[in-house]
């Protein structure tokens, strides 16, 4: 691996794939290659074996995917099943047939069983039912992850599989119908922040109304009670890095911190971060999902590797993001 190996990043405009294309930059890798969608659709064969036999890189990153919150998840099983499997397995089979020596596959803490013990660890694959509001996309990521075995198995090629947790941070999907937990917090709790007041029934003291009345409420979903482990985007970036640069002995690794806590307690934190006081309301018509998947990250620690950014800095990252992004910030339409 050197600044002149090319490599291919997959899905590089999106929230992962721009940050580990920003964390390879910073390293000096210097020839990278990206396709939009709409350059490249991966789930055509045809458009993906000509791009591989054209550019031919050393190094696939596949950060390409259908990715959604339990709500996309849910409503759009097909999509989440079928798409993912049409873009992975295009990328991993003209990957091996043109040669590519280096694969990272990016799948989901999700693959793992609902109801295993905890924390998850990667022998757990495939040893018990999948959680139903993703096990669609749940699916097709470990189609991807036995892809990849399979081809270090029969080939011996370096081909690996990273399992994140749930990620956030810069260039996130702050959609409110399609995206994950935590940006749609930010941006509820955001929203729902009542602007300065100007009119001639009140006068604005500072930059804060002085009716004394609280912010609108917010509305979230479920009953605030299942647990989830989050990751900022550019410590995953440098997990990714870190996976390029050197040759795991294994096929399979999480990449977490190791720590979690109830969608209550997120809640209340980024609440306090955005600055929101106001009733927080908890829709129990919305899915819970699965009730905890705390990753074992072990693995990846015994590699050399370990999570930089806590969840209050990474929190206050994205926020500060966000609001310099108000205008252009991603609302991906499932
Ligand atoms: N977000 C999370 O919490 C999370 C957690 C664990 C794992 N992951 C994994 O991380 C990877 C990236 O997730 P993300 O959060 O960065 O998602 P994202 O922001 O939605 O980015 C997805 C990217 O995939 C590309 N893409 C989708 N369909 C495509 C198609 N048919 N042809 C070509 N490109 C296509 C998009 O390209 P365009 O922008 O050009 O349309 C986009 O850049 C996925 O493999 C996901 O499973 C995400
Ligand atoms: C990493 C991703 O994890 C995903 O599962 P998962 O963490 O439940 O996906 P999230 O959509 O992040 O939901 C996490 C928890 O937050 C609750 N929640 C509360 N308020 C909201 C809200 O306003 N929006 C959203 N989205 N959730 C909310 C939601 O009910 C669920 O219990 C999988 O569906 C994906 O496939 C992927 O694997």
């Amino acid at each position: 691996m050197n600044s002149n190996t090319k490599i291919y990043i997959a899905g590089h405009r999106g929230m992962v794939g721009s940050a580990i294309w920003r964390a390879l930059e910073a390293k000096g890798y210097s020839n990278l290659i990206g396709k939009t969608s709409a350059e490249l659709d991966l789930r055509s064969q045809e458009a993906v074996a000509d791009f591989f036999f054209t550019e031919k890189p050393d190094v696939v990153i596949d950060a390409a995917a259908r990715v959604g919150g339990i709500l996309a998840n849910n409503n759009y099983p097909y999509q989440f099943l079928m798409e993912n499997m049409q873009i992975q397995n295009n990328l991993i089979d003209y990957s091996l047939k043109a040669d590519v020596q280096k694969f990272i596959f990016l799948g989901s803490s999700c693959i793992y069983p609902k109801m295993a013990p905890q924390p998850l660890k990667e022998e757990y694959l495939l040893t018990g039912p999948l959680e139903t509001t993703n096990e669609w996309y749940a699916i097709a990521k470990i189609t991807g992850v036995k892809a990849c075995e399979a081809i270090r198995k029969q080939f011996g090629k370096d081909y690996i599989s990273l399992m994140p947790t749930n990620l956030y941070g810069p260039h996130d999907n702050f959609d409110l119908t399609s995206s994950h937990v935590l940006p749609a917090m930010i941006r509820k709790f955001h929203e729902a922040k009542q602007l300065p007041v100007v009119s001639d029934q009140l006068s604005v003291v500072g930059d804060k109304k002085n009716d004394f009345s609280e912010d609108l409420p917010v509305t979230l979903w479920g009953s605030g009670t299942p647990m989830r482990e989050f990751l900022f985007v550019e410590d995953l970036a440098d997990a990714v890095v870190f996976a390029l640069e050197n040759k795991f002995q294994d096929n399979l690794y999480n990449v977490g911190t190791g720590i979690d806590l109830t969608i209550k307690e997120l809640a209340e934190l980024i609440q306090k971060t955005v600055g929101h006081t106001g009733e927080i309301v908890w829709d129990s018509s919305k899915p819970d999902g699965t009730p905890r998947k705390l990753m074992d990250v072990s693995k990846m620690e015994q590699a050399g590797w370990k999570a930089k950014v806590g969840l209050v800095e990474g929190i206050q990252r994205t926020y500060q993001w966000f609001l310099e992004n108000q205008e252009s910030f991603k609302e991906v339409k499932i």
